[in-house]
């Protein structure tokens, strides 16, 4: 039995709007949270205590949407719309990239991430069993998907069947930590009998989906062309929303669209950084959440955000919808922090309480240092993390009950080693 008991902290738990205690406790036992409270509790001989004065106890991020490898292509392809950066720039390099690039590039965005408090991060990419190696030891929690493009002589049965293989040996890993999903790339990239396979093979294999979808404008235009109907309408019809699925971007939504995602309990993952950096619009969030959609924040990959600061999507969140929708109570404060942590565990239909300081959650949690000049006067713990903490404000890192940083210290990544192996990787790219 390990048992911590972490006192003295600000506990924001996420389970309600407004929540916080002063002066908290978190009781965390074999990977569990298992008591929450003001106060120190009722400490037992024997547990572990840390003392979490002056800093903000609260959920990992987590990171609904991304391509954790494309580390490696921070700052490569800038200022470019989606279509001209993945076909002139992204997909050229990516066709090069081997395995062990894609686990050193994984394992450097691993750092930032862990550094930046995000225990959970969704993934779609290749050479996945590398991805899944790299998640193993670094200790966090992985939404898994080999991607598959169908639109190759091979119309996408060479990644269905990877797909199938990897969720055999990854599906439900690491006690649980690594979840396998299918990762058809999107519409433009896997045609609707590409798709209903996907779908075919989901309910096959119990597991869910992830899927770009509706990103630009652009896109919606060549479906409609190309379909008649809209991206929303082709993934309904080919049966992907009676599986679980989650959807990045869905920027261009009709009213249509939007009833649809809502009936079928379509989950979104909202990325307003990369939308922004790509000029691929904003997504309707406030209407989305009016009709309950469930929503969850990511990153994307790093070479269109271009990090993955999930507390910056948090804000951006927060602001960008008061500004667009001349509102300052578009996304308030309290929805901007659940978006990244509990509603962002609901978009990738992790268990009943992940992504909360709820007992009987999966014990994820980040310290968040309150002492700087930035986070001074204090009267709204919710407040100041979401709108002047920074992610460089994380101290501690907690998943599964595990320790991954402390006192800004990776516990279970060589830093060093990781970026020898980076940038070793990246001059053969400049070659
Ligand atoms: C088939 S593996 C995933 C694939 O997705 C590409 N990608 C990265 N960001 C985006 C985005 O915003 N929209 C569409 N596709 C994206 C990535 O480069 C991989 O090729
Ligand atoms: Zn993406």
């Amino acid at each position: 039995m390990v048992r911590t008991r972490i006192i003295g902290g600000v506990v924001i738990p996420v389970t309600e709007s407004g929540l916080w205690y002063e002066n908290g406790h978190v009781v965390v036992e074999d990977g569990r949270i298992v008591a929450v409270g003001p106060g120190e509790g009722s400490p037992v001989p024997g547990e572990a205590v840390v003392n979490a004065a002056g800093k903000y106890v609260l959920p990992g991020f987590v990171n609904a949407h991304g391509h954790a490898a494309m580390a490696l292509l921070r700052g490569y392809a800038d200022d470019l719309p989606l279509m001209d950066w993945l076909q002139k720039k992204v997909w050229p390099i990516e066709d090069r990239l081997t395995g062990e690039d894609i686990y050193w590039g994984t394992m450097l965005a691993l750092l930032e991430m862990i550094e930046g408090g995000i225990t959970t991060f969704a993934d779609m990419y290749f050479h996945m069993d590398r991805v899944a190696e790299a998640v193993a030891q670094a200790g966090v929690r992985g939404v898994l998907s080999r991607g598959i493009i169908g639109t190759g002589p091979d119309e996408g049965r060479g990644a269905i069947r990877e797909s199938r293989e990897f969720a055999s040996r990854w599906h439900g890993a690491e006690g649980g930590r690594i979840t396998v999903t299918l990762g058809p790339h999107a519409p433009y990239t896997c045609p609707p009998a590409v798709l209903r396979q996907v779908a075919e093979v989901s309910a096959e294999l119990g597991v869910g989906i992830q899927i770009h979808l509706s990103e630009t404008r652009s896109e919606v235009e060549q479906i409609a062309a190309s379909h008649g109907k809209s991206p929303v309408d082709v993934c309904a019809e080919a049966g992907l929303f009676e599986r679980p699925t989650v959807v990045a971007h869905a920027v261009h939504l009709t009213e249509a669209d939007i009833d649809l995602m809502a009936r079928f309990d379509v989950r979104v993952a909202h990325n307003p950084g990369s939308n922004l950096k790509l000029g691929s619009g904003v997504a309707p969030l406030p209407k989305l959440l009016q009709r309950g959609v469930v929503v969850g924040l990511g990153t994307d990959g790093a070479a269109s955000n271009n990090n993955l600061d999930l507390l910056e999507e948090i804000r951006l969140a927060a602001l960008i919808h008061k500004g667009v929708g001349e509102d300052p109570i578009a996304v308030d404060a309290d929805t901007a922090l659940a978006l990244g942590t509990r509603e962002g565990a609901r978009a990738l239909f992790l268990e009943e309480g992940a992504g909360t300081l709820a007992p009987g959650a999966p014990a994820d949690l980040i310290f968040m240092d309150g002492s700087g000049p930035h986070l001074l006067p204090l009267y709204n713990p919710i407040s100041q993390v979401v709108y002047a903490a920074k992610s460089g404000d994380v101290t501690d890192v907690m998943c599964d009950g595990r320790w991954l940083l402390r006192d800004r210290q990776h516990q279970t990544l060589d830093r060093d080693k990781i970026l020898f192996h980076v940038s070793r990787i990246v001059e053969g790219f400049t070659r």
